[in-house]
C-alpha cells in the first residue's frame, strides 16, 4: 500500500512537470494588425506585422505556438466591418508550450480562433470577441495526415460542407448537383458529400487544371467559368435533365445563370458570395431577378452559417474522419510557407491560386 501511494506520488509530480511547466523564458508572439480598411483586393499595406513580449502566464491560463493558420475568404468580407486596430481574425493549430490549465497540457494541440498570431495566451477569462471564435479544443495528433486538417476537412470548412449541404440541399440518389468554386475547401468537400449520396455532380472552376483534379477525385464534369463560350449552354449540355441541388460559394452572374436551369422543388444552399468580397457595397452591382426562376420552379434557397453547427461540430469531424479513413474523401491542401506570408495568402485565395485548402505553415 505504502509502495503504491509512492508510486501515485511520483506520477502525480510527473504529471503536474508536463502540465504546469512554466518556463522562465519570455516569448516573443509575432501578430498581424488589421491596420487599414480594406479597398478592392487586400494588400500587404493592409496589415502591420508587430512583435510584442508576452508576460508569464496566469493560473488557469496556456500560452501555444502556432503549427498551422487557416486561410479564409471570409476574413476578406468580415473584416470589412470590423474596425482597425484590431489582430487579423482567424483560427489556428498550435501547439501548447507551457499550460497551468489540466485541460490543455503542454504537448497537446489545440485549435483556436487566436487570430494571427504566432503565439498566444489563452484563458477560460478570454472574452470572445465575435460569434465566429469558438473556445479552444484540443484536436489528437493524426498519425497518417497532416494536423492542419483540423482547419480544413476536419474543421471548419469540412463542417460547413457536410451540414451547410446535406441540411439545405437534402439530396437524393440520382439528382443533379451543381457547385461553385468547387475546387476549393469546402466546394471540393461538398462534391465528394453528393457523389457519396449518389448524385450526378457538376463543378464550376476557375481553370482546366482545377477541373481534371475534380473529375479525379469523382466529381461527373466541370465547366471552366474562364473560358467557356457560353455557360448556359455548356451547363445545359453537362445536365439535359436539370438541377436539382446547387451549393453556391460565389454569387454574381454564374449563380443566376445556374438558378435558370434549377428544377422544380431545386434547393439551392447560399455558403457565401466571393465573387463580390471585393466590391465596395457602398455601391453595389444591379441585382438579376431571381425571383421569376425561384417561383416558377417553387425552388427554396437559403443561407448557411458554420457557426450554426457548433453543437454538432464534433458528431461532423466524426463523420469526415469516417469518410476519409475510408477513402471516400480526397483533400488537397495549398500550403504557403513562413507567418510573414499571411497577407500574401489571402490575396492569392481572393486570386484563386489555390486547389483545396488554404493554410499557412509556420
Ligand atoms: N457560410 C459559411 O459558414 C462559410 C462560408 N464559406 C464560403 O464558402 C466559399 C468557399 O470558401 P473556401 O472553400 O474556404 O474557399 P476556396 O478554397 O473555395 O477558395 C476560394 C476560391 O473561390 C474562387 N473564386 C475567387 N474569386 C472568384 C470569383 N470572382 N468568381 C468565382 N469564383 C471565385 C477561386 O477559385 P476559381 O479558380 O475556381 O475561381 C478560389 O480558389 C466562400 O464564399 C466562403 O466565404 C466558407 C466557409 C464557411
Ligand atoms: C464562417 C464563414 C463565413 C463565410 C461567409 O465565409
Amino acid at each position: 500500500m505504502i509502495i503504491l501511494r509512492g508510486y501515485i506520488k511520483h506520477f502525480q509530480r510527473q504529471f503536474s512537470i508536463i502540465c504546469y511547466r512554466n518556463s522562465s523564458k519570455m516569448v516573443k508572439a509575432k501578430s498581424f494588425i488589421y491596420a487599414k480598411h480594406f479597398k478592392d483586393m487586400p494588400q500587404a499595406s493592409n496589415f502591420d506585422l508587430i512583435e510584442e513580449e508576452l508576460p508569464e502566464i496566469k493560473d488557469e491560463e496556456f500560452l501555444c505556438e502556432a503549427v498551422f493558420l487557416s486561410i479564409d475568404p471570409y476574413m476578406r468580407a468580415y473584416a470589412s466591418m470590423l474596425p482597425v486596430g484590431i489582430t487579423m481574425i482567424g483560427s489556428q493549430v498550435a501547439k501548447v508550450i507551457d499550460s497551468k490549465n489540466l485541460q490543455y497540457p503542454v504537448g497537446s494541440y489545440v485549435l483556436g480562433s487566436f487570430g494571427w498570431r504566432s503565439h498566444t495566451i489563452w484563458g477560460p477569462n478570454n472574452k470572445k470577441k465575435s460569434s465566429l471564435e469558438q473556445t479552444p479544443y484540443i484536436v489528437p495528433d493524426l498519425i497518417h495526415h497532416p494536423i492542419s486538417l483540423y482547419l480544413g476537412i476536419l474543421g471548419m470548412t469540412g463542417n460547413t460542407a457536410l451540414f451547410g449541404f446535406l441540411d439545405v440541399c437534402k439530396p437524393m440518389a440520382g439528382e443533379t448537383v451543381v457547385i461553385t468554386g468547387a475546387a476549393g475547401a469546402v466546394g471540393s468537400h461538398v462534391g465528394q458529400i453528393a457523389k457519396i449520396k449518389g448524385c450526378r455532380v457538376i463543378g464550376i472552376s476557375g481553370t482546366d487544371e482545377k477541373g481534371e483534379w475534380l473529375k479525379s477525385i469523382g466529381f461527373d464534369d466541370y465547366i471552366n467559368y474562364k473560358t467557356v463560350t457560353n455557360f448556359s449552354v455548356k451547363l445545359k449540355e453537362l445536365a439535359p435533365n436539370g438541377i436539382d441541388c446547387y451549393f453556391d460559394n460565389v454569387g454574381g452572374e454564374l449563380t443566376s445563370l445556374i438558378m435558370q436551369q434549377m428544377n422544380k422543388f431545386g434547393r439551392i444552399s447560399v455558403c457565401g458570395s466571393i465573387s463580390a468580397y471585393n466590391n465596395d457595397y457602398n455601391s453595389l452591382p444591379k441585382a438579376t431577378i431571381l425571383q421569376p426562376s425561384i417561383v416558377a420552379n417553387q425552388l427554396t434557397m437559403s443561407g448557411i452559417h458554420a457557426t450554426n453547427y457548433y453543437d454538432r461540430w464534433m458528431s461532423g469531424i466524426k463523420q469526415n474522419k469516417m469518410w476519409l479513413e475510408e477513402g471516400k474523401l480526397i483533400y488537397k491542401e495549398h500550403v504557403v510557407d513562413g507567418f510573414e506570408n499571411m497577407p500574401n495568402a489571402l490575396i492569392g485565395i481572393l486570386n484563386g491560386v489555390n486547389t483545396g485548402k488554404v493554410v499557412v505553415k509556420v
